[in-house]
């Protein structure tokens, strides 16, 4: 494994291409993300956004190119699974917590058998950041007692509770009802501002315009173009992003 210098980009995708048998699924990605960066990716349904994350996060495989986390490059397949919750925190858009255990379980399980952390430990870690997220009172419920927008801060603390480089959020509000996609994107908002570095897949273009360093526009398993909020959503350059943002701002 080599390692580049400290200071270079968190998570660099070169040259990445995937395919799904016939479906080029990825088209010579080329992307860097720095330290303390919000990047936010959109485009339309089928364009890549949820594969593109989910090789970051190694659980995809790529059959071209190179990804490197904070200058390492993947190790292969069978290493991969290993190293899969080490270093990148995933939020899915349907929560994933365990429904026979509690909240604060939910939360301390990565980091006793992953990390070996004594459970005290964890356990006061886990508090910590379920209080942060705004859900330290719920610790012992499970999670079929706690709405979807709890559930998802829960999962959001989960992966803290890690302690990511990176967190991905694979359109993390999209199975909420919509009184319970604000609380979500607070949490993420002040995340960002805290300086994590996160890649999200969205459709919430009011996040994107406030918490976003860049938007990643990608279609056709291409990132077509990539821009600083204001810029992109200003005087979006092809007809493709204009087409797509006239669709969704008018929904
Ligand atoms: N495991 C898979 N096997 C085969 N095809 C897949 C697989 N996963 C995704 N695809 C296909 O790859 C393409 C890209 O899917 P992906 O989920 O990355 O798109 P997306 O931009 O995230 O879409 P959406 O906004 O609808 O979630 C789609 O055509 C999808 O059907």
């Amino acid at each position: 494994m080599t390692s580049q210098l400290a200071g270079g980009p968190l998570v660099q995708l070169t040259g990445v291409n995937k395919w799904f048998g016939e479906l080029h699924v990825l088209q010579d990605i080329d992307l860097s993300i720095d330290r303390g960066e919000v990047v936010v990716v959109i485009g339309p349904s089928g364009s890549g956004k949820s594969t593109l994350c989910r090789t970051i996060n190694r659980l995809e495989t790529i059959q071209q190119g190179e990804i490197r986390i904070d200058g390492e490059k993947l190790p292969e397949e069978g290493k991969a699974l290993a190293r899969l919750r080490s270093d990148v925190g995933m939020v899915f858009q349907s929560f994933n917590l365990f429904a026979h255990k509690t909240i604060l379980e939910n939360v301390t399980l990565a980091p006793t058998k992953v990390r070996r952390q004594s459970k005290a430990q964890a356990e006061q870690r886990a508090r910590e950041l379920l209080d942060r997220v705004g859900v330290g009172h719920q610790a012992d419920k499970y999670p079929a007692q706690l709405s979807g927008g709890q559930q998802q801060r829960v999962a959001i603390a989960r992966a803290l509770a890690m302690d990511p480089k990176v967190i991905l959020f694979d359109e993390p509000t999209s199975a909420l009802d919509p009184e319970m996609i604000n609380e979500v994107l607070d949490v993420m908002t002040t995340l960002a501002r805290e300086g994590m570095t996160m890649v999200v897949v969205t459709h919430e273009m009011g996040f994107a315009r406030r918490a976003a360093n860049r938007v990643v526009f990608m279609d056709g398993g291409r990132i077509v173009e990539a821009a600083e909020p204001e810029t992109f959503f200003s005087n979006p350059r092809s007809e493709r992003a204009r087409d797509f943002l006239s669709k969704i701002l008018n929904h």
